[in-house]
């Protein structure tokens, strides 16, 4: 069988062209191609005998038959060259039916010795081979080839069925490709073993890496975006997003708006990179700049997403900051899954009631019932996430779990135990800073500072007898020697910065930059 494929298309976007066979035997695949660079079609992992399926890179052998149009010759599997059983009949018919036209042609010249004759009879010979090849080739190769998109539906690549193409373009350099294709594969051999990827070019051949699957495991070879987790304080969202990730990656506190960022959590997966944005909880805005940074913050988490979380607890009703935050998320035009956390908690099994009203106003996409305290309902919701995440490279290398940088994440770790250790309004008086951290052979040497609003807040962080903050420094250097998985010292000093939080300057130099107006 023979595949047009077209690198127009490639360059641009996904193709998926229904194959009539898989080199299992199997029938229900896709083939799918994707440009990934100029030069380099998007490999996947070689993951051959995946469960009920499988996945493995394959090499596409083909030919350039135009500008835009290649011509797959056959294709190399796992060090396995397969020339494709229609491709092989239709080299060897061609082969077959231009030997017996020499032959034809040989025998009138030995018979008549007629010039006339001789060119009659050749061009008798040409029209038969090219009547043979069109009939082998319009009967096998036209209903086999079915371009389909993710959907299953019809995309629009026309030249597969263009047999008249097909004639023009390969009968002439059939025998030409019929070597180099037999050239190419000991080529792509030898170079994947050298190189461990295959060589762009041999012999007028080209050569092309896809990622072969069954259709039912794998749609397409890569999907990513970005997914905000908006929602009022403490209804779980650093939970949910660490419960996703399986590490905890942000801070987590009973109190109200621990989280002070927007932390990106990065999912890898085979498939697919999703990257999470956990907010700060959205409220309405008060006098104090703290709370006006930390709803800018989340609104901007809300810019250039493909997927919102519009999280809610299994204790949720309306209120006026709903009111409020539903038409910011439904006006986004995004897919919105609406996730009702703390399952655990909802004993008198309230959930559906709960989701009611705010289904009602919110027109999710789907509703997901989740407790990021045991995980239950957390798989679901990660599926149909992924599955709304559109075709793309991923945004990050596939070892990358955050982009935030260390020396925020050391302060986060501290001030997560300020907020579980600190009664009342405290917390949200003391600002952390990394002052200096430096990374060796040894560990991570980190300096940190903990500013205070005011004088007597100082003596309340530090603790009878320095115990308090002693504590703090304690659990926090053990949580971020678990998550960091190497040696940790640290540091920490309290310090006054007198109204540090109604002061736009000093809280910009603390990372909380926030709008002047
Ligand atoms: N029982 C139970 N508690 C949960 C669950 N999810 C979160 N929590 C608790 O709820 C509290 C708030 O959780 P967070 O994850 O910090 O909530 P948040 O929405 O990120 O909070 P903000 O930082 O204020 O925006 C913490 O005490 C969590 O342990 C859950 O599924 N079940």
């Amino acid at each position: 069988m023979f595949l047009v494929l077209e690198p127009h298309d490639l360059v641009h976007r996904d193709i998926c062209l229904r194959v009539a066979e898989f080199l299992d035997g199997s029938d229900d695949g896709v083939l799918c191609v994707r440009r990934q660079r100029a030069e380099c079609i998007r490999v996947g992992e070689l993951d051959a005998g995946d469960g009920n399926g499988y996945r493995t890179d394959i090499v596409v052998v083909h030919q350039f038959i135009g500008q835009n149009t290649s011509l797959v010759l056959g294709w190399h599997e796992q060090g396995l060259a397969k020339i494709d059983d229609l491709g092989l009949l239709a080299l060897v018919v061609t082969l077959i039916v231009l030997v017996l036209a020499m032959c034809g042609v040989t025998f009138i010249v030995a018979a008549a010795g007629v010039a006339l004759g001789v060119l009659e009879a050749f061009l008798a010979a040409i029209a038969t081979t090219a009547g043979a090849l069109f009939a082998v080739l319009s009967h096998l190769v036209s209903p086999r080839m079915e371009p389909r998109d993710t959907n299953g539906d019809a995309v629009d690549v026309t030249l597969h069925d263009d047999v008249r193409l097909v004639l023009v373009k390969v009968v002439v350099p059939f025998l030409e490709d019929f070597f180099a294709l037999l050239n190419a594969f000991d080529i792509v051999d030898s170079h994947l073993d050298q190189h461990e990827k295959p060589p762009m070019k041999s012999y007028g051949v080209h050569c092309t890496r896809v990622c072969l699957r069954r259709k039912s495991l794998y749609t397409f070879i890569m999907k990513s975006g970005f997914v905000s987790i908006f929602g009022k304080p403490s209804v779980g969202k650093s939970s949910l997003m660490n419960t996703i990730l399986g590490t905890k990656l942000s801070i987590v506190s009973p109190k109200q708006q621990t989280t002070w960022y927007n932390i990106l959590g990065i999912l890898n997966k085979k498939d697919a990179q999703v990257c999470f944005v956990d907010t700060p909880g959205y409220h309405k805005v008060s006098k104090s700049k703290l709370n006006k940074y930390l709803v800018e913050t989340a609104l901007q988490s809300l810019e250039d997403i493909e997927v919102v979380y519009f999280v809610i607890d299994q204790s949720a009703y309306p209120d006026a900051e709903y009111e409020e935050m539903i038409p910011i998320v439904t006006k986004l035009g995004k897919p919105i899954f609406l996730v009702v956390n703390k399952l655990d908690l909802d004993t008198a099994k309230r959930h559906d009631m709960v989701a009611a009203p705010f289904v009602e106003k919110l027109h999710p996409t789907a509703v997901f019932h989740v407790s990021a305290a045991t995980g239950a309902g957390v798989s679901p919701l990660v599926k149909a996430t992924i599955d709304a995440m559109p075709v793309g490279e991923p945004y990050f290398d596939d070892k990358t779990l955050t982009s935030h940088p260390i020396e925020l994440i050391v302060a986060d770790t501290v001030r997560e135990q300020l907020f579980s250790r600190l009664q009342d309004e405290l917390p949200y008086s003391t600002a952390v800073v990394t002052d200096d951290i430096t990374e060796s052979a040894k560990g991570i040497r980190a300096m940190v500072s903990v500013y205070v609003a005011k004088d007597s807040q100082k003596g309340m962080i530090i603790g009878k007898g320095g115990e308090l903050i002693a504590t703090i420094k304690d659990v926090a250097r053990k949580n971020l020697v678990h998550f960091l998985g190497e040696r940790v010292e640290l540091d920490v000093r309290v310090k006054v910065e007198k109204n540090w939080n109604r002061k736009l300057v000093t809280m910009k130099h603390f990372g909380l930059a926030v709008s002047k107006k």
